[in-house]
């Protein structure tokens, strides 16, 4: 099982230095490690002789070693640790089959801890007082540290007080202790892979060739034995051509999730899809990493207090803690506490929250400014709206936005107890916005999901979450991230962000929630999310394509930074939403957002400048031009005159009219963006007033070519010979959705009616025009 995780550092590991790691391991004398195995039976030594004892397992041989090396004159214990998967008997064995001793891993790691990218969230630590370095903490007096250093039991722990001083030494012995602890569970799983592999060197996991359908596959006989077979399936799989038995991969792998199902109690539906994630080593240090719980953290709210402050009266406190990382600058580690954080005087008067250290990375990505608005569409209980706030170091406004109203509650309690006054609650359903209120500068949309991030905290998630769940829940983040789209303000001075979070490592609701986002709204883009580690979102997984910038998406594993499993992803808003747009709140809200099963995998490739390959919103120009044609000519008919004769311009040539006024997106962007651009252009008459729509939803239209076809009309009436002085435009609009079928994606039918009323001129009888558009709403099915 785990490995002491709550003591286990969060964000990136350390970066391993390897020349020094090479000197350390030469010059260690090993002894205090030695005197610790001494006192623990079956450790380090114990299970070494077990691994000598000629079974042909040599390299199962543990790498994890501890050392007191001197840096820069200070004692310090490190753990070496050697890369080498466990269990490992090839070394042919890929490195990214590796979980949580991946080579790649690190490495991936470690890219990301550049410097320089965390500059981007400066506003995280920008307080007017100077925060508590991060280093502050780490380095203290090294005769105190290295007075730290006892052979007394671990129950003393606890009686040492952990002080700005002596912080250090705590923290080191820590890390000694959790080195130990590693070194002796890689023991024991090696141990355990041996004891029934006496045999030999090939694992024996399915029934003979003969045997199959008779006997079928080997019974566990205990969890002991399940586990063995685990690591064994998995050691096949690594090294497939060498250690298969005659049967084939997905037979082993069919196995493999079988048994991990038993042993770790999921249903097989959710295990199948979480195994899918990674490569089998990785998955199993996954499935193992959700077996202990993640530390626990809190957030120092920089609005009350400052992280040094705090840290202080908690240590004197009696509570152990530890900067969470240098990724942030407001969380601390708990290890102990002499108190319940709950209900400490300095929780309740809001200097802390009790908060994940991955629900940090969201806001981070976020990166609220000062004096700006902002959205938390779905927010209690508010640990992100809180965060929010501190940011903004309480200025500009926050709307704080829930559903739930009874959890809302415990949002207002949140924000108070923290002291947020720029925060207003709301309950709606976030699919109410922008209806409600739009033009915002920032939104963060921290989706409902199914919480896969959250085993460990959750275990009941292994086995409610049925099919429909991930049909249900990735259909209504659709939903929601199209409102968040809608709701930010494109030509915002600041911003222009939406983040869109879960706590759920499932593609359904992640990779694919954001490729829909892409697809329905060609005026975003995703940009870099700022966050100094995390892994890459998938661009291609299970036969899935996604756009190749889903790379800057960002994915959290509990096995691979001991955080919650989390996934971040930053959208730049580039323009006006379409008004023909799925869902477009351009009709109220009421139109219908399809998220049939054919756009469930959308595999519709985007160009790098964001526009869909595909027809993307469905403005077929020469079909409507057919339609505007027509219905100039009835027009005319009705008035008695020669349609061919009269009415068209000089020079135009048939189809010319709908171009006259035609206001192409790009060109509509511009006039939005200059007033004076788009004054001349735009006759407006009730209902059809962009701006007038902007103000009554707090929404934003572009003015498409439905307009155009508006201010057309208009002005041939107006161009007539019967000169009529004022012309009224009424419209209404019936959409009608064909369904899509398998083959071919679902089309939306829009009958426009436009009621033509010439006021003091000859023509007073009001004349009606009908405009069919018709529009792909689906991908492309698959
Ligand atoms: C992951 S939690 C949000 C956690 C919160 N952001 C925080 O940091 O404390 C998801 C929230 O979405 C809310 N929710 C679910 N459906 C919603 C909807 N349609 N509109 C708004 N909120 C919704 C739930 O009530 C729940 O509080």
């Amino acid at each position: 099982m785990g490995v002491g995780n709550r003591m286990k550092k969060q964000g990136p590991p350390g970066p391993l230095d390897e020349s020094l790691v090479t000197r350390k391991r030469k010059d260690a004398p090993a002894a205090p490690v030695e005197e610790k195995k001494r006192r623990r039976k079956g450790g380090l030594n114990a299970n070494k002789s077990v691994l000598g004892n000629g079974t042909g397992n040599a390299k199962l041989d543990k790498k994890a070693k501890v050392a007191v090396v001197k840096e820069n004159g200070r004692k310090k214990v490190k753990k070496v640790v050697e890369p080498e998967p466990m269990l490992e008997d090839d070394d042919s064995l890929g490195d990214d089959e590796d979980g949580i001793d991946d080579p790649d891993v690190m490495e991936d790691v470690l890219e990301g801890v550049g410097a320089g990218k965390m500059d981007i969230l400066g506003s995280d630590s920008d307080d007017s007082e100077p925060e508590l370095d991060d280093d502050e903490f780490l380095d203290s007096d090294p005769d105190v540290a290295a007075g730290m250093w006892s052979d007394e039991d671990d129950s003393d722990d606890a009686e040492e007080r952990l002080t700005a001083a002596n912080i250090v030494g705590l923290s080191e012995k820590k890390d000694w202790q959790k080195a130990i602890e590693d070194a002796e569970a890689q023991a024991e799983l090696a141990e355990s892979a041996m004891t029934t592999n006496v045999a030999g060197d090939r694992p024996k996991i399915l029934g003979d060739d003969e045997d199959a359908g008779t006997k079928g596959p080997l019974e566990p006989p205990s969890l002991q034995l399940l586990r063995t077979r685990i690591t064994d399936t998995i050691r096949v799989l690594d090294d497939f051509s060498n250690l298969a038995e005659g049967r084939s991969r997905t037979e082993y792998t069919s196995q493999l999730i079988k048994d991990i199902c038993a042993y770790y109690g999921y249903s097989e539906f959710l295990a199948t899809k979480l195994f899918n994630l990674f490569p089998p080593r990785e998955a199993f240090a996954f499935f193992e990493a959700n077996e202990t719980p993640r530390p626990v953290v809190i957030r120092t709210n920089t609005l009350r207090t400052h992280r040094r402050e705090l840290a202080q009266t908690l240590i004197n406190r009696g509570v152990q803690l530890e900067p969470v990382g240098k990724w942030s600058k407001v969380g601390l580690q708990i290890f102990e506490s002499q108190v319940p954080l709950g209900a400490t005087p300095e929780y309740l008067a809001g200097h802390y929250i009790l908060q994940a250290a991955s629900s940090f990375l969201p806001v981070m990505a976020l990166a609220p400014q000062e004096n700006e608005r902002v959205l938390d569409m779905a927010a209690a209980p508010g640990g992100k709206t809180t965060h929010i706030a501190a940011l903004m170091k309480n200025t500009g406004c926050i709307f704080a936005n829930d559903s739930n109203k009874s959890r809302a509650k415990g949002l207002i309690g949140n924000i108070h107890r923290l002291g947020c006054k720029n925060t207003i609650v709301c309950n709606y359903s976030a699919l109410e916005f922008p209806k409600v209120m739009g033009g915002f500068d920032r939104v963060l949309l921290d989706a409902p999901c199914s919480g896969t991030g959250v085993i460990a905290k959750d275990a009941s998630v292994k086995t409610n979450k049925t099919e429909q769940d991930f049909l249900r829940l990735p259909h209504l983040q659709k939903q929601l991230i199209l409102a968040a789209i809608d709701s930010v303000d494109h030509a915002s001075k600041t911003g222009g962000y939406i983040v869109y979070s879960t706590c759920s490592v499932t593609v359904e609701e992640n990779e694919q929630v954001v490729q829909y986002a892409l697809n329905k709204r060609p005026n975003v883009k995703l940009v870099e999310t700022g966050l100094s580690f995390g892994k890459e979102g998938f661009t291609s997984i299970q036969g899935k394509v996604f756009h190749p910038s889903m790379k800057l998406t960002r994915r959290y594993y509990p096995h691979a930074y001991n955080v919650d499993g989390f996934f971040v992803a930053k959208f730049k808003k580039t323009g006006l939403t379409p008004a023909n747009a799925v869902g477009a709140k351009s009709d109220g809200g009421k139109e219908k957002v399809s998220t049939t099963e054919e756009e469930f995998v959308d595999k519709t490739p985007v160009t790098e400048d964001g526009t869909m390959e595909d027809d993307f919103g469905g403005w077929d120009e020469s079909e409507d031009e057919k339609y505007i044609e027509r219905a100039r000519k009835s027009q005319l008919r009705r008035k008695g005159k020669d349609p061919k004769s009269y009415g068209r311009p000089k020079g135009e040539k048939n189809g010319d009219a709908a171009k006259v006024n035609r206001v192409e997106p790009a060109e509509a962007a511009d006039q939005a963006a200059d007033p004076k651009l788009s004054k001349p252009k735009v006759k407006k008459t009730k209902g059809d007033d962009p701006k007038a729509a902007t103000k009554a939803t707090g929404s934003e239209l572009m003015p498409t070519k439905a307009m155009s076809v508006d201010l057309e009309v208009a002005k041939k009436v107006d161009g007539s010979e019967s000169k009529p002085k004022k012309t009224k435009v009424k419209e209404s609009k019936t959409t009608v959705e064909v369904n899509a079928s398998k083959s071919k994606p679902a089309r939306t039918v829009t009958e426009i009616t436009k009621t033509i009323t010439t006021v003091n001129g000859k023509d007073s009888k009001p004349e009606k025009i009908k405009i069919k558009k018709s529009k792909k709403q689906g991908g492309v099915p698959i």
